[in-house]
């Protein structure tokens, strides 16, 4: 996606000067003449980078309470000064109100590139930072390589490159943000902004500011809103089936036009954004209970993608468990951690109602709550109980008062039985995993099962 600069000068020569200097390396400008045009262009759509040139003399305002004015609407764009005279005193004000730094006339082609480049690199990397504050832990690496993982990764890159809008479908906690995150990061527009908003629990005067920013007046200040935020990039509409209806049928117009009002405005404002909704409920079910607008549905489901809830995809827990141990332990400089295998074993076994989020917390609440050195391994006994409530209530064992009934032997057998038969179906009916779960030999499990008759067809190695 090209970056959009803000070309300001007074003199014509200069801005098509640089004009041509940033077409011919691929950048879309767009000039003004004066302070007053130069606010209207960055009110009618924020810029990536202002170009503002300090002397402005038939101006409504100097240089300087230009930039005090972008600023303050826009303190995340980037502004870059020309000057002639190179006065310090200027120069200084200027970066004292965020001038991210100076260009004099007459100008050298590679130390305006230079700047130009540094100071969008440096305005994504604050916004990267920024995001990665707010959403802590927002990483974009797609741990798993079963086959419904493996078959998502190709759809991701494939559907990354075409620019469609995509509808990302799976229960909470299962990495639908993580998709998107990639999607973006493979897309044409990886450099520009990935913009995220939460479409649960917020009223739909909220949600029409959120997205589309708001006029300042009297009553509330102005606001960009996250359409706008994302120009050049994507928003991610989270949770979208929370979005009230009225929001709803707004968006629809602006996914076809791509352009919106700000509230409390009139001027449109045009932007460039691919749109990508994520959702846990299931919509089609939304829209018949007139919750959901069906045009909505069909302009965001261009590209369906559904991420499978993790008991789905069982054999990625211990490589998922191994990645949360290390990115733990590196982010907190705790000591490094193995799990032992009968722990593997019973994260294996477990159902995870709260999907890889769950499995991700309850391995940070094992680093912290279990320390150790360097390499020692986590046992199955450190893992929390929750893992083990749902076990099949034959496991917790119901029968004691027929086993206090027998003699200990005919108990024991007992015992045995109920145990490895609950235990084998836990696993599938795989041996080498119940085997391993269970702390024995794998023949040595082949050999007890077909002692006790619990040898059947469905037990596989
Ligand atoms: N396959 C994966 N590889 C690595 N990390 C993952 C994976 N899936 C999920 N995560 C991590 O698990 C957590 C939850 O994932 P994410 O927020 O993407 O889920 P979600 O489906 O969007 O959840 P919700 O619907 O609740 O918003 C995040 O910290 C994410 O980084």
């Amino acid at each position: 996606m090209a970056h959009d600069i803000l070309i300001v000068d007074d003199e014509e020569d200069i801005r098509s000067l640089i004009a041509g200097i940033l077409e011919d390396e691929g950048y879309t400008t767009r000039a003004a003449g004066s302070s007053q045009q130069a606010l209207s262009e960055v009110a009618a759509r924020r810029p990536t980078l202002v170009i503002l040139d300090i002397w402005m003399e038939a101006s409504q305002h100097d240089g300087i309470e230009t930039l005090k004015l972008i600023q303050r609407e826009h303190p995340e764009v980037p502004v870059v000064m020309i000057s002639g005279h190179g006065n310090i005193e200027t120069a200084l004000e200027a970066s004292r109100n965020g001038a991210y730094d100076f260009i004099e006339k007459p100008f050298n082609t590679e130390r305006l590139l230079l700047v130009v480049e540094r100071a969008i690199e440096d305005a994504r990397l604050r916004r990267e930072n920024r995001e990665l504050i707010m959403r802590a832990g927002g990483d974009v690496e797609l741990v798993g390589t079963t086959p419904v993982i493996s078959n998502l990764r190709q759809s991701i890159e494939r559907v990354a490159r075409t620019g469609s809008r995509i509808l990302i479908s799976g229960p909470a906690g299962t990495g639908k943000e993580v998709v998107a995150r990639l999607v973006h990061r493979s897309s044409a527009r990886a450099n520009g902004p990935f913009v995220v908003l939460n479409c649960a629990n917020i009223s739909p005067e909220t949600m029409e500011e959120s997205l589309f920013g708001a006029v300042g007046n009297a009553a509330r200040d102005a606001r960009t809103g996250m359409m706008e935020i994302a120009h050049g990039g994507t928003l991610l509409l989270d949770e979208v089936a929370d979005m009230p209806l009225e929001t709803q049928g707004k968006i629809v117009r602006v996914l076809q036009d791509q352009t919106f009002v700000r509230v409390g405005g009139s001027t449109p404002v045009s932007v460039d954004v691919r749109v990508i909704a994520t959702t846990s409920r299931d919509l089609e079910e939304k829209i018949e209970e007139q919750k959901f607008r069906q045009d909505l549905y069909y302009r965001l489901n261009v590209v369906p993608l559904e991420v499978p809830p993790l008991f789905a995809r069982r054999d990625d827990i211990p490589e998922l468990a191994d990645y949360f141990l290390s990115r733990y332990a590196d982010a907190t400089g705790l000591p490094r951690r193995k799990l032992s295998p009968e722990a593997i074993a019973a994260l294996h076994a477990y159902d995870w109602p709260g999907n890889v989020r769950q499995l991700k917390n309850v391995i940070e609440r094992l680093m912290i709550m279990s320390p150790g050195e360097n390499g020692q391994m986590i046992s199955g006994k450190m893992l929390p109980s929750e893992l083990f409530s749902d076990m099949p209530e034959s496991l917790v064992f119901d029968k004691t008062s027929e086993i206090m009934a027998l003699p200990l032997r005919e108990a024991r057998e007992l015992f045995e039985k109920e145990y490895l038969q609950t235990q084998v179906d836990r696993f599938g009916g795989n041996i080498s995993k119940t085997a391993n779960f269970i702390g024995m030999e794998r023949s040595a499990l082949h050999r007890k099962l077909k002692s006790l008759g619990i040898y059947g067809d469905r037990v596989t190695d």
